[in-house]
């Protein structure tokens, strides 16, 4: 009878395995208060399924699984690693400010670093002598955070809640190849090295949210063993707000989910309490509607994005007492943005880390739900060997979906150029057909079908229609009912009437729109594109840009917007896009206003960004072409209309070359020859590459335009007695911003 001895354990390996953090805590700071909570919102009732958690379990054997998961991997371990490991911090940690980033630097220092080392060489190369690191617990670019310039308020409040807790670090595989002979491998060894081998180049594995070590996230780790512990036992589902749009069939279309991990011993308990008809290892094929996604795939984002589909930077601070009763929601909140982040990455497991204590979750894809392990004490002297056993299951998980998902998925032979389906990115199941209907009705693609079916035709029938139902259908939104949308009309400064909904609308009096990407952010909302029609006739259509705005602002901006569109209309300036309308959500006061408006091209700004990226050179645009965007500015002035915010994004131009003035939500009713020619100036200015802004920090009367010195007052800098009569699009009283 053959004995194996237990491997003598390295006294470094050991340091490792048996740490505890040490990390003194003081007393919270009397400012510390919970970063805003947010309650569902219009975007939040859009969102595609699969970044809803559903429900949540209790797991409190996750700690003991994965200890003894640990002690499974250090049995199987032939010969331990002899470099010399990064060392773990022992010594008490200054704790002046414990905030998140604080906190995130003192756990990648004092064990993550260790821990990425252990976990490679237990998991992937046991028996190799020399050997890599495959992982890497690291602080993500936060470049893509910043996508948008932020209003200084946002600004504010995001790093306020920054400073509570950080959202941009992962554990991230490296590819560097182990310098170990495969052969030297076991044979489970090989295959995870395999499966992991076929993950791109620094592939995020897991979602780490690090809190401030404060009374607050204490408080919120509460919340969430609350929440996991109450929704076992009465095995409740976390609901979620949707529009409550009647009449529209869901229908339910199963498709194939990214695949769960079967054999993994650490769910082995959490598969108890999965409902059998969603565990099956098969095609992970939904079973009941309530369940999936109903007419929608998973469509990864292409581009990184920062996931928020809970927008609490637009929701008023909510201050709670110390009452941790009153804060259930704030964990739920958190819960529910670390799934979206999971699911935007792929993870499987998620974990909350706040300094001295930590709780660990599992994703289970299938189910849409979230198992939550108790609070764990960091200081507990096993914390290095759970850490261990966390990232090497990790790993050994990344590597089961990936085998799972290559056996379910062999590679064809034949796949036709064009028509290859990429891991992440699987089409939506409708997507043919609007293809279908596009390609035959391309309105604005095909002159002559232009001409032949004339889209004023379209344009004036929207002109009558009272109702937009709207849907979205881009990055982590997709709806599954679509939102209604009442038209507002206004006189002089207020709404003409109150909201008045009719309790049935028939199809043909419906606006449709599909919202289907997002364009940019100005001041009073989100800009998007998307496809009008009429709900009875989807022969017809036209691309639209739909600005959702939210607040007070927003909405005396539109209306403004909207007012001075209709006087354009009027005078019958062909140089603007055409407005449809301004239309209010039916469902709350906190739901959007959105303007609607046809698709007048790329920006200027856009296309100069695109051609500066080619040629590293300011982007001049030929004197030739001038005169098309000068007449487009000089029939707005015509009209009176004083722009005051001419900027590049502000001007369009459509394929056919077509120049338009975009954004009046700055303009005035009224102009001056020396405004006129300020702004022709200004016009030159950009199309020669320049970059001119606006000084807005001095408030301007009507008789200055944005472009003069202060001071200067175009009736008195005007030559001969000074006099100049403005030219008056409507007589209102000068409108003022
Ligand atoms: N009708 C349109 N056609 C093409 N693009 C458009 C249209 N309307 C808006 N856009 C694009 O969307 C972006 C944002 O829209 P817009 O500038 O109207 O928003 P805003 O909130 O008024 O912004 P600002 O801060 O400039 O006032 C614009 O820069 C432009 O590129």
């Amino acid at each position: 009878m053959e004995i194996t001895l237990a491997p003598r354990i390295p006294g470094d390996v050991h340091d490792i395995l048996n740490f505890g953090m040490n990390l003194a805590h003081r007393e919270c700071r009397s400012t510390d208060t919970f970063p805003k909570h947010s309650p569902t919102i219009f975007h939040d009732k859009h969102l595609d399924e699969n970044y809803i958690l559903k429900r949540v379990i209790s797991l409190p054997m996750l700690l003991t699984d994965l200890l003894n998961f640990a002690n499974e991997l250090l049995e199987s371990v032939k010969e331990f690693p002899k470099p010399s490991f990064p060392a773990s911090a022992t010594q008490c940690y200054p704790v002046n400010d414990l905030n998140a980033d604080a906190i995130a630097n003192h756990y990648q220092d004092s064990i993550s670093e260790a821990c990425c080392y252990l976990a490679s060489h237990f998991a992937l190369h046991s028996k190799a002598h020399r050997w890599r690191n495959v992982l890497s617990w690291t602080q993500l670019d936060d470049s893509r955070r910043c996508l948008f310039p932020l209003p200084r308020a946002r600004a504010k409040r995001r790093l306020e809640e920054d400073h509570f807790v950080a959202r941009k670090w992962s554990l991230v595989l490296l590819r560097n190849t182990p310098s170990v002979a495969i052969d030297v491998l076991t044979s489970d060894e090989q295959k995870t090295w395999k499966y992991l081998s076929d993950c791109s180049e620094k592939t995020e594995l897991a979602v780490w949210d690090i809190f401030s070590c404060t009374m607050s996230s204490d408080y919120i780790f509460e919340s969430i063993r609350n929440i996991a512990q109450k929704s076992t036992k009465e095995k409740t589902k976390i609901p979620w707000n949707r529009p409550n749009t009647k009449g529209f069939r869901i229908e339910h279309v199963p498709f194939n989910r990214c695949p769960d991990a079967i054999r993994t011993p650490w769910i082995s308990e959490s598969r108890r309490n999965i409902p059998v008809s969603v565990c099956q290892n098969k095609a992970y094929r939904c079973s009941e509607a309530s369940d999936c996604n109903i007419g929608t795939s998973q469509l990864l984002p292409q581009k990184p994005v920062d996931i928020r589909p809970l927008d609490s930077m637009n929701k008023e601070h909510i201050d709670v007492g110390d009452e941790p009763s009153n804060i259930s929601a704030w964990g739920e909140d958190y819960l529910q943005r670390a799934w979206a982040r999971a699911v935007d990455i792929d993870a499987t497991f998620i974990v909350f880390h706040r300094g001295t204590t930590e709780i660990i979750c599992i994703r289970h894809r299938a189910s849409q739900t979230l198992f939550i392990s108790d609070i764990i004490e960091t200081s507990a002297n096993y914390y290095g060997k759970l850490q261990t056993a966390l990232y090497a299951a990790i790993l050994k998980d990344r590597a089961e979906r990936q085998e799972i998902w290559e056996r379910d998925h062999p590679p064809t032979a034949k796949v036709t150029a064009g028509k290859k389906r990429s891991f992440n990115h699987v089409e939506s199941d409708n997507s043919g057909r609007m293809r279908k209907r596009r390609r035959s009705n391309s309105v604005g693609a095909d002159p002559i079908k232009n001409t032949l079916r004339s889209p004023l035709t379209l344009k004036e029938r929207c002109e009558k229609l009272e109702l937009a139902i709207v849907s979205l259908n881009y990055s982590w939104q997709r709806s599954i009912i679509p939102s209604l949308f009442i038209r507002r009309k206004f006189e002089g400064r207020e709404f003409l009437a109150p909201l008045s909904v009719q309790p049935v609308y028939p199809l043909a009096s419906c606006l449709r729109i599909d919202v289907k990407s997002w364009i940019g952010r100005g001041t009073s909302g989100d800009a998007h594109r998307g496809t009008l029609y009429i709900c009875s006739d989807e022969k017809q259509f036209e691309e639209v840009v739909v600005k959702v705005g939210r607040d007070d602002y927003s909405r005396q901006s539109m209306r403004h917007e909207l007012q001075i569109y209709e006087h354009l209309a009027r005078a019958k300036v062909q140089s603007v896009p055409h407005c449809y309308g301004f239309f209010e959500d039916i469902e709350s006061k906190d739901s959007p206003y959105i303007l609607i408006t046809s698709y007048a091209g790329e920006s200027l700004a856009s296309i100069q960004r695109r051609e500066y990226l080619v040629s590293n050179d300011p982007v001049v645009i030929p004197k030739s072409q001038h005169p098309a965007f000068l007449r487009s500015l000089a029939e707005v002035h015509a009209a009176g209309i004083h722009h005051r915010d001419l900027r590049s994004p502000n001007i369009v131009i459509d394929k056919n070359g077509k120049v338009s003035i975009i954004d009046f939500d700055l303009a005035r009713p009224y102009i001056t020859g020396q405004q006129r020619k300020h702004e022709r100036k200004r016009m030159l200015k950009l199309l020669s590459g320049e970059s001119v802004d606006y000084d807005r920090t001095t408030f301007r009367d009507g008789n200055c335009c944005d472009d003069c010195s202060p001071g200067t007052d175009h009736k008195t800098s005007e030559g001969g007695n000074g006099e100049e009569e403005p030219v008056r699009a409507y007589s209102e009283p000068p409108y003022t911003s």
